[in-house]
């Protein structure tokens, strides 16, 4: 990279998961001299212990669920591998899943070199707005340094980057709890869970969030026996409940066992196993614990409120529609602001922040747009409004659900458990967000992710062809039920 240009601006990004080494592209192709700090390495926690690694081992767990599906649909096994069982070699399994996840994070790094992106490896702080301290150590510099680090900063391990625009995407970590340490061994957080040696043989979950639930869907998969720990009277408390309940009666149907309106007090080691205390008394006592109980911000100790920049309570970072902290050329993105923690928000807000900070036409963050997933078998995938937004009132909105039982594509791979559910605006009948649980409900999502976002009305949706048979029929007859003859 050049040098700096009196009218090139320096961003430095400081977090190089989705939320920082998303923006550093564009912010590169605008023109910018881009330096991405990263501690640990490029991808985040995103690709090297979180999204990444759970999809995978989900994808392992997915693909065994199909031999004992098998049986059901008129398949048998002659000789292997039904005869002696359809087994995980979980040593295996996790060296696919780091393999994966390691290409991947080099891949992301050589994309940035290829752009003209500094990577520094190190933490960094903030002295004070404009300047980034990191603490780099040795060898830290992956591409050409412009100024080389002095004589002072070699000593010291650490070098300072004076930047126009700042954008802060540290992410967050694995929250736990002070009578549950972990171990990395017996007592676990979903990053340690990857260097496990052999199967659990029987796991208990602790939190049924998004997490938890597709973990213990993922160990119940690979054939472990699963207990699931839930503080509420469902499993998925912030999710769509008739999707929450699908899924618990297809976990305790497969065997999990479900512990509602149960919160987990402690967990210590006894023997060659654990045992989970809950707060009334109760203990569950299994091999292995692992921890979902939520996430804490990567956000002290990093000079954030020294420079002026406004935290919530909860240590997140406060920003706007567009990114901005309360610091004039510091921005924030991704999971250490807690807007919504999702790899594909993360990147939109990192790409609003440097489209905002290089005076690029920019639209601010529209959360009514996010399309999500949860990885479970069946998926459940949503969009736009909930169904809480639409009872309590918030939303003026009706909305149609199908079971997928009905469905012939549903019938002919046996799916059994499903549904589709659609919200339109009462009045104008435009489609404001939708529920999918079924098979592949990721990919399905995407129609009505594109009716909310162009702001389809249910008559132009439902009078789109569908391939027959499909899943995707189910969608467009929702649509149809939603239709309103004038007069209704
Ligand atoms: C188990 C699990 C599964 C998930 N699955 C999905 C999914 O399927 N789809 C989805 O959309 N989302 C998923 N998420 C959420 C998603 O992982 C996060 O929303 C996403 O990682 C946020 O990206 P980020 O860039 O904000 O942070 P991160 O990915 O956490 O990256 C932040 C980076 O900053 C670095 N860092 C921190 N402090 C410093 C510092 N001082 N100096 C330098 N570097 C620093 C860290 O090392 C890290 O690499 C999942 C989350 C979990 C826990
Ligand atoms: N597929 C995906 O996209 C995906 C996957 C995982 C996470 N995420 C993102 O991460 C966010 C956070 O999800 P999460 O599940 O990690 O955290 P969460 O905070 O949503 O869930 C943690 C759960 O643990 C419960 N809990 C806390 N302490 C407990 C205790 N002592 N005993 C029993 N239960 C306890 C809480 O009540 C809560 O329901 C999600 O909302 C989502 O945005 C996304």
């Amino acid at each position: 990279m050049g040098p700096v240009s009196g009218t090139q601006k320096s961003v430095v990004i400081v977090g190089g998961g989705p939320g920082g080494y998303e923006a550093a592209l564009p912010a590169a192709q605008l023109g910018a001299k881009v330096t991405v700090v990263e501690r640990e390495g490029l991808g985040g926690a995103a690709v090297l212990t979180d999204c990444v690694p759970s999809k995978a081992l989900i994808a392992t767990a997915d693909f065994m669920d199909r031999f004992s599906a098998a049986e059901r649909i008129g398949v048998s096994f002659d000789g292997a591998p039904s005869d002696q069982g359809v087994r995980a070699r979980l040593t295996d399994v996790n060296a696919r899943i780091l393999r994966l996840a390691r290409a991947q994070s080099v891949d992301i790094r050589d994309k940035l070199l290829d752009a003209g992106v500094e990577v520094l490896k190190g933490a960094g702080r903030l002295v004070r707005p404009g300047v980034v301290e990191v603490a780099t150590g040795v060898d830290s510099v992956e591409s050409g340094e412009e100024p080389a680090p002095s004589a002072e900063e070699r000593r010291a391990g650490t070098r300072q980057l004076d930047a126009d625009v700042i954008l802060i995407a540290t992410g967050a970590r694995p929250r736990v709890l002070d009578t549950a340490v972990p171990d990395g061994e017996r007592i676990l957080t979903w990053q340690q869970i990857y260097a496990l040696p052999e199967l659990p043989e029987h796991l208990v979950v602790i939190g049924s969030g998004v997490t938890g639930a597709e973990l213990a869907h993922a160990y119940l998969g690979l054939g472990c026996q699963v207990t699931l720990v839930s503080s509420r009277d469902r499993v998925l408390p912030g999710e769509d409940q008739d999707a929450a309940t699908v899924l618990e009666e297809v976990f305790r149907g497969r065997g999990m066992q479900v512990l509602n309106r149960s919160r987990a007090q402690g967990v210590v080691r006894a023997g060659d196993g654990v045992v989970v205390t809950l707060e009334d008394g109760r203990e569950v006592k299994a091999s292995h614990a692992l921890l979902a109980v939520g996430s804490i911000p990567n956000t002290a100790d990093m000079g954030l409120e020294q420079a002026g920049v406004h935290l919530s309570a909860s240590g997140h970072i406060e920003v706007d529609r567009v990114s901005r902290t309360s610091v004039p050329g510091i921005y924030a993105a991704g999971d250490c602001t807690g807007v919504l923690p999702l790899a594909s928000v993360a990147a939109m807000q990192g790409r609003i922040a440097v489209a905002h900070a290089m005076g690029d036409a920019v639209a601010p963050l529209n959360l009514g747009r996010v399309s999500s997933n949860i990885f479970t078998d069946p998926e459940i995938a949503t969009v736009g409004v909930s169904q809480a937004d639409v009872d309590s009132g918030k939303v003026d909105a009706r909305s149609v659900m199908l079971p997928l039982t009905g469905n012939p594509r549903a019938k002919m791979q046996n799916t059994t458990h499903g549904f589709v559910k659609i919200f339109a605006r009462n009045g104008s009948d435009t489609i404001l967000g939708g529920v999918v649980v079924s098979p592949r409900a990721s990919e399905l999502i995407f129609p009505i992710t594109l009716a909310v976002a162009n702001r389809l009305n249910v008559d132009q949706f439902a009078s789109t062809f569908t391939v027959y048979p499909s899943m995707s029929g189910s969608i467009a007859e929702a649509a149809r039920q939603l239709h309103t003859t004038q007069g209704d």
